[in-house]
């Protein structure tokens, strides 16, 4: 695991575009092509501004990237809690993404259908290889949730390697998400953090001992790629106090 801690969010967001660019290059070097899972939430959409920005259009090939989404709320792609919706607006449109390559969740179906629809569209798309994403952005709740991996929910104990539905009691909301051992296959895992308000959780999961059901993030573990976390001051204050 590497922790990357910068003086403010905007360093952060620089150096986990520049991690973006590197990334993309090997992939496609290796490859021909760079599959990306997006995250959603608060934090990505200045990561998605920047990489949209004229310094980033000539620094990745982005006819050759492939973008899917980590999790989604069971909302209309026209809803503004949407993270396809975000990512469409301050990433895939400014850059003139074409729609094949881009890889949304199917809202207007039932949730069970809808992850089970994506699941199929991964494989599909993976085809013979293993669904290895080049890279899977993620961001963490204030309750230390990533993805759509919320504390206490059955999928947090899901082996599969897959897509599956959650309920979420309190908000009377589903979402769709990566399934853990599916994150944990990709070849590159970042997450993006930063303010106080996420000081708490990232000490909970970084810094305490493991206990999933609370600290949902503390299940991020690739099988044989790497871990980086890119944080601002603020969100890495708490880490020093727990020895980290
Ligand atoms: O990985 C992710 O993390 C976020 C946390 O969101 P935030 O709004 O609390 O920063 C999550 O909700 C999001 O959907 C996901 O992709």
């Amino acid at each position: 695991m590497k922790l990357n801690v910068f003086p403010t969010s905007d360093a952060a967001i620089q150096a986990l575009a520049d991690y973006f660019v590197a990334l993309a290059a090997q992939a496609v070097a290796a490859r021909g092509r760079f599959v990306v899972a997006l995250s959603g939430g608060s934090s990505p959409k200045r990561l998605y501004e920047l990489l949209a920005s004229p310094a980033y259009h000539e620094q990745v090939s982005w006819e050759q990237v492939y973008f899917f989404f980590g999790d989604e709320r069971n909302v209309p792609h026209t809803s503004p809690d949407s993270n396809y919706l975000m990512a469409k607006k301050a990433l895939l449109d400014p850059l003139g993404i074409r729609p094949n390559q881009v890889f949304a969740v199917d809202t207007e179906e039932e949730p069970a259908e809808a992850a089970a629809q994506y699941g199929v569209a991964i494989e599909e798309f993976f085809g013979e290889r293993k669904a290895r994403f080049d890279l899977v952005l993620l961001g963490l709740g204030d309750n230390a949730h990533t993805a759509s991996l919320f504390p206490h929910t059955p999928v947090l104990h899901d082996k599969t390697v897959g897509v599956k539905e959650v309920w979420l009691p309190e908000q009377q909301v589903y979402r769709i998400t990566f399934t853990a051992p599916l994150i944990n296959q990709a070849r590159a895992i970042a997450f993006l953090a930063f303010g106080a308000g996420k000081a708490e959780a990232v000490a909970q999961v970084l810094g305490t001992e493991q206990n999933i059901e609370q600290y949902p993030a503390q299940l991020i573990a690739p099988t044989s790629g790497d871990v980086a976390w890119y944080l601002d001051e603020a969100a890495a204050s708490e880490l020093e106090q727990k020895g980290v």
